[in-house]
């Protein structure tokens, strides 16, 4: 008599459909390494518009980023599917920072960042038919090492244009690591989604099982 091999429970509710509204290729693999079966569908959101507005009304960073990630859940058409929308947003000393356009644009970033300390206010929003049933920011903050100009250019001839991708003109998980003295917070939330947070709020929406 073979030995009745039983199927291992499932973690994720296949009845519910996921959807991650991102074009980013590190939270999409933090989710793939979860685990978790979902589809990908990249937003469309203009975020400029939504960045100078909340500037001009002297809205805070974390208040920003979360009207970006509902904007771009909500951007996303999928019936009945728990879309997940993201966003970082990177401040130092009041000032806000983007996505580097350039490698002249990454540099100048990051000397200005240099031995300082930033805080990267990510956050993420789940919708469903065109609610918000949860959200979340993580603030984790990040010192950078006081870096020699040839140091930085060493970095910059590494790094080429895969630091564009990313608020900080650095991937942490690459030569990125190099920039910095110290880290405190999660760190799927410095790399673009809290997943410890996601997950239990996935579970409580019953998407994920407890
Ligand atoms: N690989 C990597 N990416 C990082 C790191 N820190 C921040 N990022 C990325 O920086 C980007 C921040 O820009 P966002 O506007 O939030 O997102 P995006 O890349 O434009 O993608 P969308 O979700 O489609 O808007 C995200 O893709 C983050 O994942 C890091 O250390 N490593």
């Amino acid at each position: 008599m073979s030995d009745l091999v039983l199927k291992p429970p499932p973690i994720q509710d296949s009845r519910h459909k996921l959807v991650l509204a991102s074009g980013s290729a590190i939270r999409r693999t933090l989710l793939e390494n979860a685990g978790l079966t979902f589809s990908v569908l990249s937003s469309s959101v203009d975020e400029e518009p939504l960045k100078r507005a909340g500037r001009a009304e002297g809205a805070a960073p974390q208040t920003v980023a979360l009207r970006l990630a509902e904007a771009k859940a909500l951007s996303v058409s999928c019936a009945d599917a728990f879309v997940i929308g993201a966003d970082q947003m990177l401040s130092c000393k009041g000032d806000w920072y983007d996505k580097p356009a350039d490698l002249n644009a990454a540099r100048k970033q990051l000397l200005s960042l240099r031995g300082q300390t930033h805080t990267l206010h990510t956050a993420v929003v789940v919708c469903r038919n065109g609610q918000v049933l949860w959200q979340h920011v993580s603030e984790p903050n990040l010192t950078m090492r006081t870096f020699s100009d040839a140091f930085l250019e060493a970095y910059l001839a590494e790094e080429g244009e895969e630091c564009l991708y990313s608020v900080g003109a650095y991937r942490i998980e690459g030569p990125g690591l190099h920039l910095f003295a110290r880290m405190e917070g999660d760190q799927t939330a410095i790399l673009g989604l809290p997943l410890l947070p996601l997950l239990e709020g996935l579970r409580e929406m019953g998407v994920l099982f407890s």
